[in-house]
């Protein structure tokens, strides 16, 4: 397909200028030119495929320079840019200087909020309707789109509640679809499915008369209805969950139904009440293996997404009968070049879960991403998806441990900062043994600035009593999770990144964790290295790396796995700095409060040195999207950058000597 419209959308006001008979051929153009590009380089897709139709209809009804458009996690934003402006950005989509994947307020003012994290799209509508209205700009209109997974998260519900008093127009849209990234869970998702049966608009007017009679007369609903359009007369809900968070509720309809969504939209524009639109969405919709199997094509790699023809293939093999739907797993992944740390943590898991029945396993609707789903299959009756709602799963871990389970709660670092009071009175405060796990510490690359763990450390470090543990590999994962296990005295975290583990690791046999022991991988040659480097998790491997450079160009160096960054390893920095060795930290984590911080304020407490410490870690700026290793290098975490660093280090402390020895032979000579 040429995609001859989408050509000619520069913004908005080139979508307004088709008719509505053209704009279903606009939809099928959309989802052409995002199928095309997520083949390339993957990126979000079941998630915007879903929402062609409403996005095209609300930018055609509303004028969004004007009006507020805030999409909830913002992975389903596609569509959005690609109707306003952004279309040559997208072939870079998620790389350095192409497009984000998620709202950027950076790339466009369409773009209101730089967000990632589920949640945020009501409460921050809220505040806009409250703000616009004060200062004299309540006519800018308030839309929110959110998903059937994050309308459930605790902050979402919050902002309903409150939106549910607003006395002007406000608008929020559930896209339903019955999927998060996986299954959705709770009673609410339980309750959306009953009402999972999509009515076309013909079959909603049949139902126009009745639905007058199931509104209470004399109801300020029998009185909307009287003052409504035709649409929504037929589609209004009653008895609708949100009806009692003070929302009148129309739906569900058909989310792709696009000459019915723009009718409604011009009908609900302008209520001056706050409105709560249900659709029922297809995740996916369009590409039919990802129709199938929406999970999967939640976020596929580059080369899953087979392109226009690859998928006339699949829709042939489906017609003839050659291929299930539920059979499209034939579209395979690329091999991701070894092992995952997710991966690693996953068999770790089942192996403690081989051992002890107390161990059960937590995600906050995230089985796929933290490796909980493989766990599952092992073990499901102990495997807990508790919904996208981190603060719950952090609080089911605490009351978990205080029955006596030992509870692992595997979440994405950048997800358990939406958990941080109940990590510190739930958990720490009364010493519960949680485990937490964090996965994607550290830059994770094309998600970009919201999604990296780069403040795990120091968010948690400052509870009294918690241990924090980073494995640098494999095997140091599985002594880490052991550890974990047996340690009954306080909440511990382990972080680990994005990446994969070494196919060699650097010791043949890993020791087992001790509280507070870092582990020698390295001796430095001589009895007094040039430098000693303390890595904390992965980076072992890249200050591995960086020393045979190093030792190439004749220094001596020794190397450390931290292993804890709470409580760290006193008696050894003790031992260097007393013995006159430089010492470097390196880790990838922000620099304040990262484990680098932590043994800064080790020394300082216990009254030594800190002249001769150098840290390595992120520097205090957003890292935008880009690959992982480019945001390692940017932040002079790979190996090249870290020898560099060491090097100029060294440099500067023994220039200082020299300065020093220099100076005080002057002043024995003056004297
Ligand atoms: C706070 C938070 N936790 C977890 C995630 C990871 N995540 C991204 S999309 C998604 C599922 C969202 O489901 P839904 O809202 O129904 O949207 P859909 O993907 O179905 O379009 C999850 C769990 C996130 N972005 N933010
Ligand atoms: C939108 C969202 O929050 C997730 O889909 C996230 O992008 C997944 O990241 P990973 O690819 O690291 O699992
Ligand atoms: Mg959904």
């Amino acid at each position: 397909m040429p995609q001859d419209l989408l050509k000619t959308i520069n913004g908005p006001h080139d979508l307004k200028a088709l008719s509505v008979d053209q704009l279903p051929q606009l939809a099928d153009e959309l989802r052409e030119c995002i199928c095309d590009q997520i083949s390339r380089t993957g990126g979000h897709f079941a998630s915007n495929l879903c929402v062609v139709e409403l996005t095209i209809a609300l930018h055609y009804v509303f004028d969004f320079a004007q009006d507020r458009l805030l999409f909830d996690v913002g992975h389903q934003c596609y569509p959005h840019k690609l109707l306003t402006g952004r279309q040559k950005l997208f072939p870079e989509l998620k790389t350095k200087g192409g497009m984000a994947g998620f709202p950027e307020p950076r790339e466009s003012e369409f773009d209101l909020f730089s967000v990632g994290h589920a949640g945020t799209a009501i409460p921050t509508a809220v505040g806009m309707a409250i703000g616009d209205t004060a200062i004299g700009e309540g006519h800018r209109r308030c839309v929110s789109i959110i998903g059937d997974a994050s309308i459930i998260n605790g902050v979402s519900m919050e902002g309903m509640n409150y939106a549910g008093t607003l006395n002007r127009q406000f608008l929020t849209i559930l896209n339903d679809n019955g999927m998060a990234i996986g299954d959705p869970q709770g009673a609410v998702a339980q309750y959306f499915d009953r009402i999972r049966v999509s009515h076309t608009f013909d079959d909603l007017k049949k139902r126009g008369k009745e639905i007058l009679e199931m509104i209470p007369g004399g109801s300020y609903l029998e009185d909307f209805y009287h003052r409504s359009g035709e649409v929504i007369k037929a589609a209004i809900s009653t008895g609708h969950v949100f009806e009692h968070f003070g929302h009148v509720c129309v739906g569900p309809l058909d989310g792709h139904d696009l000459p019915t969504l723009v009718d409604l939209f011009n009908e609900v524009k302008d209520i001056e009440k706050p409105i709560l639109l249900h659709v029922k969405t297809v995740k996916g919709k369009g590409y039919v293996p990802a129709e199938g199997d929406p999970f999967r094509f939640h976020a596929p790699k580059a080369g899953v997404v087979v392109n226009g023809n690859g998928e006339k293939k699949v829709e042939e093999a489906l017609s003839k009968g050659e291929l299930e739907k539920s059979d499209c797993s034939v579209v395979k992944k690329p091999a991701c070049g070894g092992k995952s740390f997710t991966a690693a943590f996953a068999d770790g898991m089942k192996g403690l879960m081989a051992k002890d029945e107390k161990v059960y396993a937590i995600t906050a609707a995230m089985p796929d991403g933290t490796g909980l789903d493989k766990v599952a299959e092992a073990y499901p009756d102990r495997t807990i998806d508790c919904g996208l709602a981190e603060s719950l799963g952090m609080d089911m871990a605490a009351g978990m441990a205080k029955s006596g389970l030992k509870p692992f709660y595997a979440v994405y670092s950048t997800f358990s900062q939406r958990a941080l009071d109940q990590t510190f009175q739930e958990v720490a405060l009364q010493g519960l043994p949680v485990r937490v796990c964090m996965d994607r510490a550290g830059y994770v690359g094309g998600d970009g600035a919201m999604m990296h763990g780069f403040m795990d450390i120091a968010m948690n470090a400052v509870f009294p009593d918690v241990v924090m543990m980073a494995p640098s590999d494999e095997s140091n994962f599985n002594a880490g999770l052991e550890f974990m296990r047996g340690y009954e005295k306080s909440a511990t975290f382990i972080r680990y990144p994005r990446d994969v583990v070494a196919a060699e690791e650097l010791q043949a046999d890993v020791p087992k964790y001790e509280l507070g022991k870092a582990n020698l991988i390295k001796k430095a040659k001589g009895k007094k290295p040039d430098v000693a480097v303390l890595a904390y998790g992965v980076m072992v491997y890249t200050a591995a790396e960086a020393i045979r450079e190093l030792e190439g160009q004749g220094y001596d160096v020794a190397l450390y796995d931290a292993r804890f960054a709470k409580p760290v390893d006193m008696g050894l920095v003790t031992e260097l700095i007393e013995g006159g060795i430089p010492v470097v930290t390196v880790e990838d984590h922000g620099i304040v409060g990262g484990f680098g911080t932590m043994v800064l304020e080790g020394c300082n407490e216990a009254g030594l040195r800190t002249d001769k410490l150098k840290r390595i870690a992120h520097p205090e700026k957003w890292m935008y999207q880009d690959s992982r290793g480019g945001q390692l290098k940017d932040a002079g975490l790979d190996a090249t950058g870290v020898a560099s660093t060491i090097r100029k280090f060294l440099d500067k402390l023994s220039h200082d000597v020299n300065v020093d020895v220099k100076t005080k032979s002057s002043q024995q000579v003056a004297k």
